[in-house]
């Protein structure tokens, strides 16, 4: 039986996590952290991580960026995995998750469905041949009206993904507005959509002269993301340290 922390426990991503664990009969959630503690749960929750001393095989994350800080301090002390799903964090914050990661196992994925994966490699493979042929590469999200971070996590991991396949040559260009230039050649634009329940679309668009080409993704519930955190966090209890993703999982 793995036991976990979730950290974000009252959030919509811990909500669902939560009811997925009460079905499940290889885990269980030890204790919660949120601030927000009006929910009544069938586990222990603290609304501070330092303040949990209740005993876990791993710790769930699906908090806010300013939250990853303490959780990965914390995990350190307790020498605890940690599967990180927040999105938003900084250049220094991806380098202090890198820096943990030589001590304790972290896993960390922008997206946790197995289709996004799938997409990454699709457009890695694209971009290599499209780039070569003058095609413009863009990307569209779109996520629900209550998503603090813009672009999506997932969205700069894509446009990475590209950028990796194009030797690092291209810069991103956040939406167009004030604009009064044409695109350069070798730019990802990046575009954030919010509204209403989207639970999470993503287009990367391959423009070229008189032909378009677009691979998406969307995802129909939040489950898909509460599945793949689960799988990891069971992938990820009892690893060594170092710095695991979804293509370890899938490999596995
Ligand atoms: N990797 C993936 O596959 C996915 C990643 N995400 C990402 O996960 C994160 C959470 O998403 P979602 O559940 O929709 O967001 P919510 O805002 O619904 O939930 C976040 C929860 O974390 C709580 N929180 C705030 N500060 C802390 C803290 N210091 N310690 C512990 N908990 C804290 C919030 O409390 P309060 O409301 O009181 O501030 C809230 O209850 C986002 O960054 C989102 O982009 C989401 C889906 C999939
Ligand atoms: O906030 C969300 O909801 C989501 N966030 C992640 C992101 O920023 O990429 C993943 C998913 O698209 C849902």
């Amino acid at each position: 039986m793995i036991k976990i922390i979730m950290h974000g426990c009252n959030g919509k991503m811990g909500q669902v996590i939560s009811s997925l664990v009460d079905d499940s009969e290889d885990c269980m959630i030890a204790a919660g952290i949120d601030p927000n503690v009006s929910k009544s749960n069938p586990y222990p929750v603290f609304n501070k991580i330092d303040d949990c001393d209740i005993h876990a095989d791993v710790i769930i994350d699906f908090s806010t960026a300013t939250a990853v800080k303490p959780l990965l301090e914390y995990a350190l002390v307790k020498q605890l995995p940690v599967v990180i799903c927040t999105t938003g964090l900084s250049e220094d914050m991806i380098d202090l998750i890198k820096k943990s990661a030589k001590k304790i196992p972290i896993f960390f994925s922008a997206n946790m469905s197995l289709g996004i994966n799938l997409l990454i490699s699709l457009v890695k493979r694209a971009s290599e041949i499209l780039s070569d042929a003058n095609f413009d590469i863009e990307i569209i999200e779109k996520h629900h009206n209550q998503k603090i971070d813009a672009p999506s996590g997932t969205a700069l991991a894509l446009a990475d993904a590209i950028n990796e396949a194009l030797d690092h040559q291209y810069t991103y260009k956040y939406d167009r507005h004030s604009e009064r230039k044409k695109r350069d050649k070798k730019e990802i634009g990046i575009h954030a959509v919010r509204g209403g329940t989207i639970v999470g679309e993503h287009s990367v668009i391959f423009a070229g002269k008189d032909e378009i080409i677009e691979l998406n993704h969307t995802a129909m519930s939040k489950e898909v993301f509460a599945v793949g955190a689960l799988k990891a966090a069971k992938f990820l209890a009892g690893k060594a340290p170092g710095l695991y993703n979804m293509d370890h999982l899938i490999n596995q």
